[in-house]
């Protein structure tokens, strides 16, 4: 697959839920990449080849010819100033803003803790489940709260934004990894099943990734 007129590179895993918001983007604005996996569970973003890309060994990264971005939210704002179709963001400042915080919010101070690196580091300590858990209950309470009074549609109004894309894989992996109870987030849940009937967003799941184990959907 090539996109138009570059040859985009995602180096993604399928369960990764920061490399989805990146697949959600892609998907929306319409652009074709190239999908190369990094299979996390067997410890290939340590690897020195994949270490060059982003000595944090982490993934999503974006590659577009030379230009090598890693972290998603920077790798959407690229996107965002390349390909300004199917906008990220709204034009509203106050809309825009919250569009940030929400990103921010999942992806400073929920992603994080469940991330493999740091679940691993917990075992032994804390079972790893609770630990992940504890914190996702402990944000998503805090966008419940937040996005009360914005939310339409989606997580800012009726239209896909950017704090759909984290909002989207963060529920989705809270459900089917953590086995968060979502009734207490109803909104949250609500926002699940919206997202539940758009092909740009469920074709950026885990499932339905090339790297996705076969017993992944059920
Ligand atoms: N802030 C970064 C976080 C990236 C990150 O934590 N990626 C996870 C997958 S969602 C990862 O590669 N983890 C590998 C590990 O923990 O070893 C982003 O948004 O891209």
């Amino acid at each position: 697959m090539e996109a138009e007129g570059s040859q985009l590179k995602l180096y993604s895993y399928w369960r990764s839920s920061c490399s989805c918001r990146v697949r959600i983007a892609l998907n929306l604005k319409g652009i074709k990449y190239e999908y190369v996996a990094v299979n996390l569970a067997k410890g290939e973003q340590s690897n020195s080849e994949f270490l060059k890309l982003n000595p944090l060994g982490f993934v999503p990264v974006l590659v577009d010819g030379e230009v090598v971005v890693s972290d998603s939210f920077a790798i959407l704002m690229y996107l965002e100033d390349k390909y300004p179709q199917h906008p990220l963001l709204p034009s509203d400042l106050a809309k825009r803003a919250l569009n940030y915080q929400v990103a921010n919010i999942v992806s400073s101070s929920i992603q994080p803790f469940q991330n493999l690196v740091v679940l691993k580091f917990v075992e032994g300590k804390i079972d790893p489940q609770t630990w992940a858990r504890h914190h996702i209950e402990r944000g998503f309470a805090a966008l419940e709260k937040l996005l009360k009074d914005h939310a339409g549609k989606y997580a800012t109004g009726d239209e896909v934004f950017m704090a759909d894309l984290f909002v989207a894989p963060q529920v989705d992996g809270a459900i089917r990894r953590f086995k968060v109870d979502m009734t207490q987030f109803p909104l949250l849940l609500r926002l699940h099943e919206a997202y539940s009937e758009l092909p740009s967003i469920q074709d950026a799941m885990p499932e339905s990734q090339p790297d996705a184990p076969p017993s992944s959907s059920s």
